[in-house]
């Protein structure tokens, strides 16, 4: 069996396709224009739902390049939960983001609440982009600070052009014949020469 005692950060990383999902984020403030570019930074076409008591001026311009977001200026209400796949609470009232977490535990619905990992199913993480290329960083919550340094870090010494690269793997992949045994033979030796081996 493989041991996994020695594990430190349990999290297991997915990479959602948000336009598939229904959003909904509570807040309209800094914190929630945060959380709102960090979706549609990935996702931009990510069906999302904001609703705020009052909702910022830059959030509702930004979010106008967005046609799907929809807001709400209003209070937070139950019902906001019927149909929601994620919820992200991102309001200045902590009693109101244990009583809508404990409603979504209730429906399985999966909630981040901004900055309080207790509350948390998930964590958002930092991420590097570069065409197809996606890293996600996460620290286990230990310093937010120090995942946005590892992006720019990240962000700095890959290359702009892998996804030529990328392109160019696509193509030998779909060119070669034989079984998967084979394909995994010939994509392994075209891309040994990218790791310098310690
Ligand atoms: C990665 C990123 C994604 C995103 O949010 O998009 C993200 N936080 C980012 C930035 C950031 N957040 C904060 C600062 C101020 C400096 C500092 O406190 O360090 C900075 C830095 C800055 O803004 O420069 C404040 C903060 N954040 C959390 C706490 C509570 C605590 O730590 O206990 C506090 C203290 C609040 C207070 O003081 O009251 C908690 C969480 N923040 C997470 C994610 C999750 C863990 C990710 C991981 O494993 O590392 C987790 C657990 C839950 C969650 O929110 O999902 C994004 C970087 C994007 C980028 O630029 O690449
Ligand atoms: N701004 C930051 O970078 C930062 C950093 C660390 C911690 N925080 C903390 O995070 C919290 C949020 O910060 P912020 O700057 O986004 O605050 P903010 O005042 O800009 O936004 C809070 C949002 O919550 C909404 N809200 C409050 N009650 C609501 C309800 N019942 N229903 C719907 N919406 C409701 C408000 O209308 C507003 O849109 C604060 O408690 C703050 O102390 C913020």
């Amino acid at each position: 069996m493989i041991q996994n005692t020695s594990i430190k950060n349990r999290l297991f990383p997915v990479f959602l396709k948000l336009e598939e999902l229904n959003v909904l984020l509570v807040g309209g403030g800094n914190v929630g224009l945060e959380k709102l570019s960090a979706m549609l930074n990935n996702s931009p076409e990510a069906k999302v739902t904001v609703v705020g008591t009052m909702i910022r001026p830059e959030l509702r311009e930004y979010a106008q390049s967005f046609p799907q977001v929809i807001i709400e200026e209003r209070n937070f209400e139950y019902n906001d939960l019927d149909n929601r796949d994620l919820v992200i609470l991102a309001t200045d009232n902590p009693e109101l983001h244990a009583n809508i977490k404990r409603s979504t535990a209730e429906r399985h619905i999966l909630c981040n609440v901004a900055d309080t990992p207790a509350l948390c199913d998930f964590y958002l993480g930092s991420i590097v982009q570069k065409g197809d290329l996606k890293i996600g960083i996460s620290t286990n919550g230990k310093s937010p600070t120090m995942a946005k340094r590892m992006r720019e870090f990240l962000d700095d010494i890959i290359p702009d052009d892998i996804q030529q690269l990328l392109d160019n793997l696509r193509e030998i992949r779909k060119s070669i014949k034989g079984d998967f045994q084979e394909k995994i033979r010939v994509l392994n030796e075209v891309t040994e020469t990218m790791i310098n081996k310690k």
